[in-house]
């Protein structure tokens, strides 16, 4: 698996964005700094590094879970794809979905897993899986979903008790029995062609759930930093794991937590030449859970709307399985009919700011 053990360096000449690093330990044993530099992270970027989060060893199981996947046959991964009707779990091809409103197309392959199926297997809650996942379901992918919504939901904990909202309310929209879009996705990106350009690998997006939970070896992730209108690379860190907010907590939050538009292009320097590995855990909220600012629930989010001109997107009324279901339908290849099929399938990246 080239890219994942042995690859070049990350170049120290290509625009790059540093982000706060935040101690898990230090924030599971309640520490007040470091809660304060995770509330800054979300607040300003929505990203930011997790060090000493302990997933490592399940993160190394779950690549070579994707690398035994990516090397079935193309007929065999394709039994179990996605499908265009706004379903995530299961494998995607490359190219399947656009990466912008012109059409042009992605160029990563990933198999997702839902955290439903993981921990409900061998019972199937929404769809079966390719057998190099089945056979890695109890020893591999459990465990690390299992390891990744702990972290998850301790950094929930956190943004729910600083957002002042009561006891448990974001705990109970993203309740482990509840079906959900949460999922584990492993991605892979092929090297880029001897002189070609580079081809956007992910294009510009923000997430759809509440929390990512990414491990990058090679570069390749980019954020445009808000007030700025270039893209940044987010150099991998060894023992770093890279978070992020998404559409949910934004729209929780009365957009006081950020969920900051991303893409991924072909790694930087001569990391290009090599295959680029990826891997996140998304949390997202039940699929029953109405996506709408919690007003009702914590006077600081209420101050926070009353500043927002265009409420909208806040008031939305939709599920999270139709804000969910609308995102993956309307940016797939198949659905495209121009620009307004994939202006339809954007999230909150274009939210009203507050005053
Ligand atoms: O591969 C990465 O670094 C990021 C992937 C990503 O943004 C996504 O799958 O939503
Ligand atoms: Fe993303």
């Amino acid at each position: 698996m080239p890219g994942l053990i042995d690859f070049p360096p990350f170049p120290d000449d290509v625009p790059t964005h540093p982000l706060l690093v935040v101690d898990y330990e230090l924030l599971k044993a309640g520490d007040k700094s470091e809660i304060d530099t995770l509330w800054k992270a979300a607040t300003e970027l929505g990203f930011w590094y997790l060090k000493n989060h302990g997933v490592d060893e399940e993160v190394q199981g779950m690549f070579n879970m994707g690398a035994e996947t990516m090397a079935l046959p193309l007929e065999e991964k394709l039994k179990y794809e996605q499908g265009d009707d706004g379903m995530s779990f299961g494998y995607k091809a490359a190219g399947a979905n656009a990466t912008d409103e012109y059409g042009n197309l992605d160029t990563v392959e990933f198999i997702n897993v839902a955290k439903d199926d993981a921990l409900a297997y061998p019972r199937v809650v929404h769809r079966t899986y390719p057998p190099t996942v089945n056979a890695r379901m109890e020893g591999t992918i459990q465990p690390f979903i299992a390891k990744s919504l702990g972290v998850n939901n301790t950094l929930l904990d956190i943004f729910n008790d600083r957002l002042g909202l009561p006891k448990g309310t974001l705990a109970r929209k993203h309740l482990r029995e509840e079906p959900s879009g949460s999922e584990s996705r492993c991605i892979k990106n092929p090297p880029k062609p001897i002189a070609t350009e580079p081809k956007t690998a992910i294009g510009a997006h923000t997430d759809f759930g509440s929390l990512s939970f990414l491990h990058n070896r090679l570069g390749g992730l980019q954020v445009m930093v808000p007030g700025t209108e270039t893209w940044q690379y987010v150099k991998p860190i060894p023992g770093h794991a890279i978070c992020n907010l998404g559409d949910a907590m934004s729209i929780y939050s009365g957009g006081i937590l950020r969920s900051n538009l991303h893409r991924v292009v072909p790694p930087p320097g001569a990391q290009s030449a090599y295959e680029r590995w990826s891997l996140v855990f998304f949390t997202r909220p039940g699929y029953s859970q109405r996506l709408e600012a919690l007003t009702g629930e914590s006077t600081m989010i209420a101050e926070a709307i009353e500043k927002v001109a265009d409420k909208g997107i806040y008031f939305s009324g939709q599920t999270s399985k139709e804000w969910f279901f609308r995102r993956i339908k309307l940016q797939r290849t198949k659905n495209q009919k121009g620009p307004e099929t994939w202006r339809a399938s954007r999230g909150t990246e274009h939210r009203p700011e507050a005053a």
